[in-house]
């Protein structure tokens, strides 16, 4: 198992399929990625597309019938040993969540109990993996809340998750998950259910956290006005498969996969440049929905909802191809676009 320097997640041809009796769902079918050492990897596509499944995958959080298929999940813990998280049990991910690797959610009341103090809830949090004293947990959690910039945070120490907004909370899910200091952060829609104003101080937080502390970040979104604003690399996902990557600004500049120009045209103030004003009308929302992964074409999956289809899409997948300097498409006209 190699894996480069600056490479702190590998993900090779991941598949994680949801087996039924009469069919399978390919919910991630062959996904491909690195993520750097102190860099935000953010994973776009529609709802459907395969990121969270992606997600829970690399945590070891797959709810049965989901399971690994075949594929590595390579990460570099720590002490610079490379494990592979395809192949780990649910006792060695114990050990490893929350210390190594915190991921923070939508819904903020997913992580947080409602019955305990925010105080007591990120003491425990360290509690669990580092022997430390109440005393000690209590000086901790509080350092926390004043790295996530909670306004008073000694007042705020013995609040239960009710008394707080939702901005709040989620800072405090962001305290919890950075206890530990992680060197991984996966970040699920941290942001989509708050109002913009809200969601630009959080990102704006987890940036600043990602200075100080060097983690990593995977972050899930839908929304590539978001993934402007944190992301250094962007893989863009649709029906379990990467369809482009590449870095943000060169993804930004020129799209080569007309999946990831439809979602740019569907993205409100997202910097775009769509050429004329015909390509934006046609490309405003893109028709149809994602098909069901149970019964996907052989060609390109996309090629029903495409306006550059041309009748060679349907014959085979297309393969990831170099695209750009650094970029690289699954769409066989990606020079064209
Ligand atoms: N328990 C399950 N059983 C069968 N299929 C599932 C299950 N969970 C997820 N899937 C399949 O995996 C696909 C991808 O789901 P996933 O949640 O990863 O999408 P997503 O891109 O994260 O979307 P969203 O933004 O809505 O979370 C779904 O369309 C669904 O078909």
């Amino acid at each position: 198992m190699t894996l480069d320097a600056d490479t702190i997640l590998s993900v090779r041809d991941l598949r994680t399929w949801f087996k039924g009796r009469h069919s399978i769902a390919k919910a991630v079918d062959g996904v491909t990625f690195d993520l750097k050492r102190g860099k935000t990897l953010a994973v776009v596509g529609e709802s459907g597309s395969g990121k969270s499944v992606t997600s829970l995958s690399i945590m070891g959080l797959l709810a049965r019938p989901g399971a690994i298929e075949s594929g590595q999940i390579l990460f570099r813990d720590r002490q610079e040993r490379v494990h592979d998280l395809a192949r780990f049990s649910q006792k060695q991910f114990r050990a490893l969540r929350g210390r190594e690797i915190a991921m923070i959610f939508q819904e903020p009341m997913t992580s947080l109990n409602p019955l305990y103090t925010v105080g007591d809830q990120i003491g425990e949090m360290i509690a669990l993996h580092e022997p430390i004293s109440p005393s000690e947990a209590r000086k901790r959690a509080l350092e926390m809340l004043r790295h996530v910039e909670i306004p008073d945070a000694a007042g705020r120490l013995d609040d239960y998750p009710h008394q707080m907004s939702g901005g709040m909370r989620q800072r405090v899910m962001i305290a919890m998950a950075l206890a530990c200091s992680p060197s991984l952060l996966i970040a699920d829609e941290p942001t989509t259910a708050l109002d913009v104003t809200i969601q630009a101080q959080i990102l704006d937080l987890l940036r600043r956290l990602q200075d100080q502390f060097g983690m990593s970040i995977l972050f899930i979104t839908h929304n590539l006005g978001v993934v402007a604003e944190i992301a250094h690399d962007v893989v863009v996902m649709y029906a379990g498969r990467v369809v482009e990557q590449a870095p943000v600004m060169e993804l930004f500049a020129r799209q080569t996969h007309p999946y990831t120009r439809g979602l740019l045209a569907c993205t409100p103030d997202a910097e775009r440049d769509l050429g004329s004003e015909g390509e934006r009308q046609a490309l405003y929302s893109i028709p149809g929905s994602v098909p069901p992964i149970t019964d996907l074409p052989p060609g390109c999956a996309f090629e029903p909802r495409c306006g550059y289809a041309v009748p060679a899409c349907r014959n085979a997948l297309p393969p990831l191809v170099k695209a750009g300097e650094n970029s690289i498409s699954r769409c066989i006209r990606s020079h064209e676009i």
